[in-house]
């Protein structure tokens, strides 16, 4: 999507991400623990110099909330009362966002009603000959690199060559858990376990599965949903904090999907941006921490390390990102709730999995599990926490590279909490989330055509393939990129 009509589909969409003050314990001791408490209560800033469309915001006052969260010709976020922090500002809290302009009308009124559950996720490559073109499709994500928009043309001939280039090392790490990635597998039975959990309730619903960068991808996904006449649909993303680089990329996909196509403009739907402060989240993550504690030759002694994947500063800094601020009210509710049952191990946050030569949120995870060798810190108990699947990050990097790199750092007892994976308490809870969304599905009520001419024009495109790939070779082979051997 280029730039004016990424700007447009702001006009029209206008999605809204939630946004959080940084991690500040005052500011927490307000924060709603409970699973039905929190909605998105914001909207975009027009004409933002960033391509991401959906912008984090503040609320000045409560009062304001009720006029704003009605936005002509686009989205429209329903429930719930911004809660105020200690600075007397409000603030808009994650949560559920819905399209459209007006409530859709209750389900007695339908004829049919058909419940779609779209599980939005990243996906992985089956095999090992699936990395590359994996690869690709990730560094060709323009949520992925964020290059400058004189240099947007570069980003699929510098995702070929980052794609390439990276191959071999990711190769070694699929390679290294089996010969590919468990993502698909463990994202369908998540999807079967849900639909069960819902039928449970009686509710009734198809769930799909849409994959960012691989097999099944959002658009199958999508398809599959207008195949099957879904007449109202709950988007859940299986990531418990917002990342521009995760959610807001496939909501993006979504996005302009829906804006090309009329019958799905109509469709009524209901986002779940993110929920890492669901109370069931919360406590089947304070259930493992303190079952695999056990474990420890004296648990209270083991410190909890929490580690999250990274994305870079600039995000968060420049972009707006509300990950690390999520990340780290996430950290605390897990650990107030492994206080109440009288938990009190030291703890610690750093990042891990950085890609390429720019600074990535701090602490890394490899300095700080040195660090901590050196200080004496003799247990240590691995959580990852912006993920709810095992996956190439926990199989490979944790439970390989920085279990030895601990080892040889002095510490001496170590110990991995499992993904929540299927986890009964967490699936019921994904499926109280689905059942609290459902009502609140709107529909988007605009529809447009995009102009892309440009992108379809083969002139257009051999020509910048051209000096794209010229440009991306000298960028690449820039000595920065070989100082840092970041690739
Ligand atoms: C919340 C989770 C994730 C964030 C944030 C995230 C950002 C992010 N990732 C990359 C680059 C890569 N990610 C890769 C794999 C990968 N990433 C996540 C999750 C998040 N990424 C998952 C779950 C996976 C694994 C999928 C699997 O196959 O099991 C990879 C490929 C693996 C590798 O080569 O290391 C890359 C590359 C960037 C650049 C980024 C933020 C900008
Ligand atoms: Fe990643």
């Amino acid at each position: 999507m280029d730039a004016s009509a990424s700007s447009s589909v702001v006009s029209r969409m206008k999605l809204a991400v939630s946004n959080l003050p940084n991690f500040n314990e005052k500011n927490l001791k307000s924060y709603p623990q409970n699973r039905t408490s929190v909605y998105s209560c914001c909207y975009s800033a027009q004409g933002s110099q960033h391509r991401f469309p959906f912008q984090p915001c503040m609320i000045s006052s409560p009062q304001l909330v009720d006029e704003r969260n009605r936005i002509p010709n686009g989205f429209y976020i329903t429930k719930d009362v911004p809660k105020k922090n200690p600075v007397g500002k409000a603030f808009c809290s994650a949560g559920v966002c819905t399209y459209g302009d007006s409530v859709v009308e209750e389900s007695s009124h339908i004829a049919e009603e058909k419940i779609g559950v779209l599980l939005l996720n990243l996906g992985g490559p089956e095999k090992l000959h699936d990395v590359q073109p994996f690869l690709y499709n990730l560094f060709a994500d323009p949520d992925i690199i964020r290059l400058p928009r004189l240099f947007q043309f570069l980003q699929r001939p510098l995702a070929q060559l980052i794609s390439v280039l990276r191959a071999p090392k990711s190769k070694e790490g699929y390679a290294a858990i089996g010969g590919g990635s468990p993502l698909r597998r463990i994202t369908n039975e998540q999807a079967d376990a849900l639909k069960m959990a819902l039928e449970a309730k009686r509710k009734h619903v198809n769930v799909y599965v849409g994959m960012r960068y691989w097999y099944p991808f959002t658009e199958e996904a999508v398809h599959q949903i207008k195949r099957d006449r879904i007449t109202r649909l709950v988007v859940l993303p299986l990531y418990p904090q917002f990342s521009i680089s995760t959610t807001g990329s496939s909501l993006r996909v979504l996005q302009n999907m829906f804006w090309e196509d009329e019958c799905l403009s109509g469709l009524p739907v209901a986002i779940i941006q993110s929920w890492y402060q669901r109370e069931g989240y919360i406590k089947s993550m304070a259930d493992l921490i303190e079952k695999e504690l056990q474990n420890f030759p004296v648990p209270n002694e083991a410190m909890i390390f929490f580690s999250a994947h990274g994305v870079p500063v600039s995000y968060v800094e420049e972009a707006g990102d509300p990950y690390k601020g999520q990340m780290e009210d996430c950290i605390y509710l897990i650990m107030e709730e492994l206080k109440a049952r009288g938990v009190n191990n030291a703890h610690t946050l750093a990042y891990q999995s950085r890609v390429g030569p720019v600074q990535w949120l701090k602490p890394y995870t490899d300095e700080v599990l040195v660090e901590l060798g050196q200080k004496g810190i003799k247990s240590l108990l691995a959580v990852p926490v912006s993920f709810v699947s095992e996956h190439i990050e926990t199989l490979e990097e944790i439970d390989m590279e920085y279990k030895n790199l601990a080892l040889e750092s002095g510490i001496e007892n170590w110990g991995r909490v499992p993904a929540l994976n299927c986890t009964a308490t967490f699936i019921e809870d994904l499926a109280d989330a689905v059942v609290e969304a459902l009502p609140l599905a709107t529909a988007m009520s605009t529809s447009g055509s995009t102009s892309k001419e440009s992108d379809n024009d083969p002139i257009k495109n051999a020509i910048r393939i051209f000096f794209g790939s010229v440009l991306s070779f000298i960028l690449l082979f820039s000595p920065m990129v070989f100082k840092n051997n970041l690739l």
